[in-house]
């Protein structure tokens, strides 16, 4: 699978990490920064990230800051994306299967290694349900987005 990671300063090891694991798991991965633990702010991350996700179909995008917070909030903020902040397994792959989620922000204040990755794989191995429910809210989500 197609994945595109970044982190801030607070999330550089754990995305470190991640990044390493999924490549070994046999993933493509981007990975856009930050490239080393200098501090760098989670929007300018966060966007390049979700750019990246809206540009290419079916591309899935991780971001690892302090708590998840900030880089959900950017990202959220982009045109095209769902993003969710996941520390529990069972909202890691509902995000994507009921509400079409396409970045999943964690936070490595907040979470470990072991976690991350059981998180990422519920993430990676969900997909959208195509029931007329979800559909329906998805696209109420884009209607959000036109309000401004
Ligand atoms: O969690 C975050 C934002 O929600 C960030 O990753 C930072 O941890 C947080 O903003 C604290 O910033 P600092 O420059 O590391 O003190």
């Amino acid at each position: 699978m197609q994945i595109v990671i970044g982190s801030d300063h607070a999330g550089f090891h754990l995305k470190q990490e991640l990044a390493n694991w999924l490549r070994q798991s046999g993933h493509q991965v981007e990975d856009i920064g930050s490239h080393d633990p200098e501090p760098v702010d989670f929007p300018d991350i966060a966007y390049a990230v979700c750019s990246k996700v809206r540009e290419s179909n079916g591309l899935r995008g991780i971001l690892v800051c302090g708590t998840g917070v900030g880089a959900v909030i950017a990202s959220n903020k982009v045109k095209g994306i769902r993003a969710a902040v996941c520390h529990d397994v069972h909202s890691a792959h509902q995000a994507v299967e009921h509400d079409d989620v396409n970045v999943m922000c964690i936070g490595a204040q907040i979470i470990g290694p072991w976690l991350a990755r059981d998180l990422t794989d519920a993430f990676l191995q969900a997909e959208f349900v195509q029931e007329a429910d979800f559909i329906r809210r998805v696209e109420k989500l884009s209607q959000l987005e036109q309000r401004g």
